[in-house]
């Protein structure tokens, strides 16, 4: 009760929600488009503080907008526990490098490191590539067909591919798990977890386990579970059957994480249970951050064709008269405008668009607001991202602003996307990789046109999203495909939106 006093008093000073704002929450619970239409509201409203607070029942929320004042809270070595939320991911993936913290996430974050490391991430756009070819054969219909249709179903089943054979196996067929159960599987989990935080009954455990959504969320984990393990038990056989060949193991030519760890003696003494944790961590972190992320990309190249012409043009350049060439790591790198675009992209529409921290102790703040200990607080990206301040006209998709000669003297913690400070994504370089190479193989086949339907956007600004725990285009990412060239016969394979 003290501590509820203490922070009571200190969060008197943070601005609040008005009563209509509670009385709108309130109504818009069960609606993540209202959710976010309160959001952006009071984001808007509070843009010049730049920070504003909530509280669910007992716990209280605090959302920072200001460039400074999250990287003040993100460089502090005394703010080491993730938000309470992540604990609710902790139980869909386990333990894992996104919620571990203190003496524990460094140990973890060490024996993962060298899986993201540039000898090993090298070997992954031929990966990629193959992939996202089986991406370009499946979308063959839709352009045969020429009718508006969401990306989505598609690029989450290629990125689940390219994640499950960089993380777990080579050589896999992953649809045969029907990959599309396990990305409905998340989806359910992620929104039960949204719908956690903005109901304060359900913050207690005990009161959740009561409840018909654990049965739904329970359901979800077991299936992420018995997905996981079967790709454990894949990786063992491959490795088994590898040894006994007398190969030494497949990490010599395609290194998967798990390889990785089983070759690196602290890695090896990770336990079956935290082999798992990590598993299921990497694969939920890559598969929700990259699928909307690449989403977004296509949807907004979709939207201008001059953007869509030079990356065309500049894809040209690299790879000359040999389209069909496996990029190497070195191609991508000279992929320098798509870069840009993916970067301009995740500035406005961040596929992660808040992360949180526990305070454990009062803190001021450069905003000269103080944060109480206790006190959950999130990092909202799209604010900054969107200020004038350091992005003028941010409503304008403008990918040269992040060309080095407009990028200096921008405030750092202005642009974050991929995270701030110890925490920073991993996975960074990997997701820029398989975006670059998923962007290339499409448009090496494709045009992308405006999905042209009533009430679809026309325009980049005209997008709508909705805020989950990734953030995501409000009706799906809708557009056309139209074919390039003819490309060499592929095999057949199964419509995902048909499964
Ligand atoms: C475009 C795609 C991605 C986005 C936007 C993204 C975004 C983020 C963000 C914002 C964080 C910081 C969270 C925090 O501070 O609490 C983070 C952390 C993390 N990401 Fe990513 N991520 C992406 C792709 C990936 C990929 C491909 C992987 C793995 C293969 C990955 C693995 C992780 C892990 C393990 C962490 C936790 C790091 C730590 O706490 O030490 N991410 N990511």
């Amino acid at each position: 009760a003290a501590r509820l006093g203490h922070m009571w008093a200190l969060a008197r000073h943070i601005p609040g929600p008005r009563l209509e704002h509670l009385l709108r929450l309130w109504r818009a619970r069960r609606s993540p488009s209202r959710v976010s239409d309160l959001f952006h509201d009071v984001a808007q409203e509070q843009h010049e503080r730049g920070i504003f607070k909530f509280w669910s029942g007992p716990v209280l929320f605090v959302i920072l907008m200001r460039a400074d004042d999250m990287e003040c809270v993100l460089t502090d070595k005394r703010v080491t526990e993730k938000s309470i939320v992540y604990d609710f991911l902790g139980t869909l993936m386990g333990e894992g490098l996104l919620h571990l913290s203190g003496e524990r996430w460094r140990r973890r974050r060490r024996i993962v490191a060298p899986f993201f490391s540039p000898d090993v991430l090298r070997r992954f756009p031929a990966v990629f590539r193959e992939r996202a070819d089986v991406l370009a054969d499946l979308l063959d219909e839709r352009a045969r067909d020429g009718r508006a249709f969401d990306v989505m179903p598609y690029v989450g089943q290629a990125v689940t591919d390219m994640v499950c054979h960089t993380v777990m196996a080579t050589d896999m067929d992953t649809r045969a798990l029907e990959d599309e159960g396990i990305a409905r599987a998340m989806n359910n989990a992620f929104a039960i977890i949204l719908y956690r935080t903005f109901n304060p009954w359900f913050l207690s455990d005990t009161l959740f386990k009561l409840s018909a959504f654990y049965a739904y969320f329970k359901r979800s984990m077991d299936l992420f579970d018995a997905f996981t393990l079967h790709l454990l038990g894949v990786k063992r056989k491959e490795r088994e059957a590898a040894q006994s060949g007398g190969k030494r193991t497949a990490a010599r030519t395609k290194p998967t994480f798990l390889d990785v760890m089983l070759d690196t003696s602290e890695g090896a003494a990770l336990s079956d249970a935290e082999l798992l944790e990590e598993t299921k961590t990497l694969i939920t972190a890559a598969t929700g951050g990259s699928t909307d992320a690449l989403c977004f990309v296509l949807l907004c190249i979709s939207l201008r064709q001059d953007v869509q012409d030079k990356i065309v043009q500049e894809l040209s350049d690299v790879f000359g008269d040999d389209p069909d060439r496996v990029a190497t790591m070195d191609d991508l790198r000279h992929l320098e405008y798509l870069e840009r675009v993916i970067k301009e992209t995740m500035r406005m529409f961040p596929s992660i668009p808040q992360y949180g921290r526990s305070i454990s102790h009062d803190m001021e703040l450069p905003s000269g607001y103080t944060l109480p200990a206790g006190a959950q607080v999130f990092v909202y990206t799209p604010a900054v991202q969107m200020d004038p301040r350091h992005f003028p006209e941010p409503a304008t998709f403008d990918p040269d602003r992040f060309l080095c000669e407009r990028s200096a003297g921008r405030h750092p913690y202005s642009y974050l996307p991929f995270g701030g400070g110890a925490h920073t994504c991993i996975g960074q370089r990997y997701a820029l990789m398989q975006i670059k190479s998923t962007v290339s193989a499409v448009l090496r086949r494709y045009r992308l046109l405006p999905a042209g339907e009533i009430g679809s956007p026309a325009d980049i600004g005209d997008v709508r999203t909705n805020l989950l725990v990734t953030q995501r285009a409000r009706g799906g990412y809708r557009m056309r495909l139209r074919r390039r060239r003819r490309s060499p016969d592929r095999p057949t394979v199964q419509d995902p939106a048909e499964c």
